[in-house]
């Protein structure tokens, strides 16, 4: 054995996973000194005025505590919260900070919470009824050690089963040659030949396969099928993966097949068909059983007696005969576990539950021929050494193209803790190990063939039971624009919908494309589908959380989560929000393609995507993605769904569209206009468009990637240039308006938007689907567009007024900071409060409004009313329409505020006083505890609790949220004048 190769291993991932811990231990101490314990408790992760209600024994003589709440009033049950079976927590007594014992939640349900307290603690702690108590969730030392322990005994393995599969996986050996097997007689025949081909292939590898299941292509059928025929041929299996839930799934499908299965640890379903093959309720049945909850029913009696007596020796006397009750309690107990095992042909648990420190340890070395490690791309390399060890063959089940293990510590991840034994193994030894599925059974084809060109070598098909899939297929929903289109790009390029940039939070927010996504969701439930049916998937937590506050409650089904929350999921509809929109082009986060692949793969029959392509674009692998969807499916502009765009110039950008060729333009701050182009209005602004007809940037219109599909490419020629010059001669002529047909594709119809934009013309969209079309028009004079609303059919005098040389018309390219758009919309604000005395003419921005505010109506009179909501820039505007929409208590008859002290509940989505914050008062009991059993505690990750960094926004946080937004106001309107330098810095 290569000793010195698999020693630096084990010195390596020792070394990471201590920097892993001390960040978790470090993120768990800031976070417990800066809050209070109400903070904590409302963060999911402290209960707070807990009594006892029950002690017994259980498993291995262990105590069991269970907690309740206080009985105060009528409320007994417990607020939300994080905590999960198997969380190692802290017992405190109320009115004191030292801890009295820690121990290991064993169960929880919404009215009480058990606990299992180590023998060591028994006769210390002295619990008692009267008392009041809480409990806090700490960091899982438990884990850690285990996965130090794997690491250790891998150092010092010498001859155990799995000996030479360690040669393979960390030595030099190359995997030996597969044996030959006869054909197999598959359990399930439906299986498609890239599934079947998996499971022979697995069966016949020596030391390891892994089976790579992209995105709905049946990885865990495979998996299934896989390990009834090892079972058939006798072999022994452990079967494990990262977390509870994904064990559980295994669980419920092999319990289907009537397999001997034994599910290890702490099963986060609550559902009858996994809860019976746990471990307690098998040993339950067994011939044991009576005489094991008669003994326990013993110590349960004695520890009674021995707290009413104050007798010393009689104390010393129950104390012995506790312990020989537990020893034979113990000794049988482990005898009933041992054959239990033993029958078992499946043995299932998690990475870390597979340890030798649990009842695995009562097994001979060689009891299992193979070990199958599902989701093995989502656990950390060291949890997997822990089942690894224990057979001389395994199978490694996962994608390595989705979301790697979650860490905390960024620079252990770099270093390579996130990096998985799978993705290892696949690169080192290629094709002689993997086997890929290939047939997906999600999404339609459209989207399969973006994910497959993407990630997976073009190998990804879509069944034919998926491939032509659309939203419109779905029983009750109407065939509209947006049900009948599987991609869907609405751009915001050059709409000046900026991300939200504070400088002291890693967070993103984009108010604008949140009013895009309500607006897209409207027009979706409009048609009819429903909205438990569709995801809205942002890539930063300030996203979700703006997402949550103005979509829940309307939506209530509407599910909107981060992109890692979705992993493992499915929807019929997808939304992305990427969020980014700034100057200097940067993307941060989405830089992770596999964040992108996970995000797109959850749709099964539409995607659609917002966000803003001269942003986004600079990310090579985005590009693919807005370049795929501008050549295969739908796209729109922001300006077709918002009436008080504040637009951004478009200069050169907006002739360049998708910014074809990469980095191809220089600073945007450095583009200047001529000085003259100021001061002559309507005409100047035309000839600003024939300025720029040939701007010093490239004009090169590289063809579309062509390298896409070669295939059904419709709309991708680039009309540009002919649209910019129907629109110029427009402009020249004395026409009133420009009428488009109904042939231009949505792609031709984005460029019509962008030009007319340029230009300063009106450009209006108008009919459904086939009939939509665009009208291009003068802006109407200035002043007349003032309050009153205008019947956008009557055409505008042709003549158009010169606008006022003072004032600078937003809708124009300008100076050297063209785009200082939020000191001028402060300005245009502190104006149109300045008094009615300075008429709308001198609001060219708002003067538009009203007009294609009405058109827009029209369009969407059917889609019922569009939310008001404030333009972006107004962010206080934006807060208070925020909470003025649930400022009072959502409970049925309870009018109470919630402005400052409210509860947002994550279930319902909408906010409660604090006597109806509790899920199960007003009445998402049944959610709260449906949420609960299907948290996933994810073991491969170091410390319990820490894969569910889903915040619900608690009133701290949007107190907090509101403020930076309060102040963010504040500083604008105070910096008006030096913002234009600041914006120069940078954003
Ligand atoms: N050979 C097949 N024929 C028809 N349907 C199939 C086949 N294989 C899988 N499916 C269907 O595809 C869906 C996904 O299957 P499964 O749960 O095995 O996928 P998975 O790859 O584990 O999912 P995920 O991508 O979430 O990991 C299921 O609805 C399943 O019934
Ligand atoms: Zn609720
Ligand atoms: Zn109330």
């Amino acid at each position: 054995m290569a000793s010195s190769t698999v020693e630096s291993f084990v010195a390596q991932q020792l070394q990471l996973l201590e920097l892993e811990r001390d960040a978790e231990v470090e993120e768990r101490r800031s976070w417990q000194e800066h809050s209070s314990l109400k903070e904590l408790q409302s963060r999911g992760v402290c209960l707070l005025k807990l009594q006892v209600s029950s002690q017994c024994t259980g498993l291995y003589g262990q105590r069991l505590v269970t907690f309740e709440p206080r009985k105060f009033g009528p409320v007994v049950v417990l607020p939300s919260n994080s905590f999960t079976s198997g969380d190692i927590v802290g017992l405190y007594d109320a009115n004191e900070s030292s801890q009295l014992a820690t121990g290991v939640l064993t169960r929880i349900t919404q009215k009480s919470v058990t606990v299992a307290f180590d023998e060591s603690h028994d006769f210390q702690l002295n619990l008692d009824r009267e008392n009041t108590y809480r409990l806090l969730k700490l960091a899982n030392d438990v884990t850690y050690k285990r996965l130090k322990k794997a690491l250790m005994t891998l150092k010092k393995y010498h001859c155990g089963p799995a000996s030479s599969l360690i040669d393979v996986l960390l030595g030099g050996s190359t995997p030996s040659p597969t044996t030959e097997i006869p054909s197999l007689t598959f359990y399930n025949t439906a299986l498609d030949p890239s599934q079947k081909e998996a499971v022979s292939f697995a069966l016949a590898q020596k030391e390891v396969a892994i089976i790579h299941g992209p995105p709905g292509t049946g990885k865990t059928t495979t998996v299934v099928e896989i390990i009834l025929q090892a079972v058939k041929q006798g072999l022994k299996v452990l079967c494990c993966a990262p977390s509870n839930i994904a064990v559980d799934n295994l669980v419920e499908r092999l319990a289907m097949c009537k397999k001997r299965i034994l599910r290890l640890g702490h099963p986060a379903r609550l559902l009858e068909s996994v809860q019976q093959h746990s471990l307690d309720a098998v040993l339950a049945r067994s011939d044991n059983a009576q005489i094991v909850a008669d003994i326990r029913k013993d110590i349960d009696q004695v520890f009674g007696k021995n707290k009413k007596t104050q007798d010393k020796r009689e104390k010393s006397n129950f104390r012995n005969e506790i312990k020989l009750l537990r020893k034979e309690l113990k000794e049988r107990e482990e005898a009933a576990t041992v054959q239990s095992l033993t029958a078992a042909d499946v043995v299932l648990a998690t990475n870390t539950g597979a340890s030798s420190d649990g009842p695995l340890k009562l097994l001979p070395e060689n009891h299992f021929d193979v070990v199958v490690v599902d989701e093995c791309a989502q656990a950390l390399e060291a949890s997997c050494w822990i089942p690894l060890l224990k057979a001389p063959k395994c199978i490694l089940a996962g994608d390595h193209k989705q979301l790697p293990p979650t860490t905390i510590s960024h620079k252990a991840a770099l270093a390579g803790l996130s990096r998985s034994l799978m993705e290892r193994l696949a690169e080192k030894h290629g094709a002689g190990v993997v086997r890929m599925l290939t047939v997906q059974y999600r999404m339609h084809q459209a989207i399969t063939r973006w994910a497959s060109e993407a990630m997976y070598h073009g190998q990804l098909t879509a069944h034919p039971s998926v491939a032509g899939h659309l939203l419109k297929d779905l029983p009750g929903v109407a065939d509209t624009e947006e049900t009948s289109v599987p991609l869907l790009l609405i751009d915001t390029a050059g709409c000046g919908l900026l991300e939200l940039d504070e400088e002291d939070s890693q967070s993103k927010g984009n108010p604008g494309e949140v009013r895009l996504v309500t607006l897209h969701i409207q027009a979706l439930v409009d048609a009819g589908v429903h909205a438990g049916d569709i995801a809205v998937i942002a890539p930063y937590n300030l996203q979700v959380d703006l997402l949550r506050q103005s979509l829940s409650s309307k939506h209530p089904e509407l599910e909107i989560k981060s992109v890692d929350g979705f992993q493992g999921r499915e929807k019929e509809a997808v939304i992305l929000t990427f969020v980014r929109s700034n100057r200097k082009g940067e993307v941060g986060f989405l830089a992770e393609d596999r964040r992108i692949n996970v995000a797109v793969t959850r749709a099964r029959r539409h995607v659609a995507v917002i966000c803003d392509s001269r942003t986004v674009n600079n990310h090579t692998f985005l590009k693919t993605l807005v370049d795929y969807f501008t050549e295969h499916g739908e796209v729109r502009t922001a300006f077709e769904y918002l009436d008080d765009i504040v637009p951004e110039n478009y200069t050169h950008e907006g002739s360049q569209g998708h910014s074809r060729a990469p980095k191809l333009r220089g600073p945007v701050t450095s583009i200047k206009k001529p000085a003259n182009e100021q001061e002559n209005g309507q005409e100047a602004r035309a000839a600003a468009g024939q300025g720029r007809r040939k701007p010093p940037v490239s004009q090169v219109h590289s063809q579309p990637s062509s390298s896409a599909s070669g295939s059904d490419r419709t709309g991708a020629t680039d009309h540009t240039e002919h649209f910019r010059a129907m629109i110029e001669e427009f402009v020249a002529s004395k026409a009133s308006q420009l009428e488009f047909p109904t042939s231009l594709s949505s792609h031709d119809r984005l460029r019509v938007h962008q030009i007319a934009e340029e230009c300063g013309l009106r450009h209006d969209s108008t009919g459904e689907g086939k009939a939509r079309r665009i009208t291009v028009r003068r802006k109407s004079p200035a002043g007349s567009g003032g309050v009153a609303p205008q019947p956008p059919s009557p055409p505008s005098p042709a003549q158009p007024e010169p606008e006022p040389l003072s004032e600078q018309p937003l809708g124009q390219p300008h100076g050297p900071t063209q785009l200082d758009l939020k000191a001028l919309h402060l300005e245009r604000l502190q104006r149109q409060q300045g008094g009615q005395a300075q008429p709308a003419k001198a609001q060219p921005g708002v003067g538009l409004r009203p007009q294609k505010a009405q058109q827009k109506k029209k369009k969407k009179e059917t889609k019922g009313p569009a939310p008001a909501l404030p333009c972006e820039e107004d962010f206080d505007a934006l807060v208070s329409a925020v909470i003025k929409a649930d400022n009072t208590c959502s409970f049925a008859k309870c009018s109470a505020s919630t402005t400052t002290l409210g509860q947002f509940c994550m279930h319902c989505s909408r906010r409660y006083c604090l006597s109806h914050h509790l899920p199960e008062i007003h009445g998402c009991g049944e959610k709260a505890r449906a949420h609960a059993r299907q948290r996933i505690s994810r073991e491969g990750v170091l410390y319990a609790g820490s894969g569910t960094r889903d915040r619900a926004l608690d009133p701290a946080k949007r107190a907090q949220l509101q403020r930076k937004l309060d102040k963010k106001l504040g500083e604008l309107s105070s910096q008006r004048t030096s913002k234009r330098k600041e914006k120069e810095r940078g954003t």
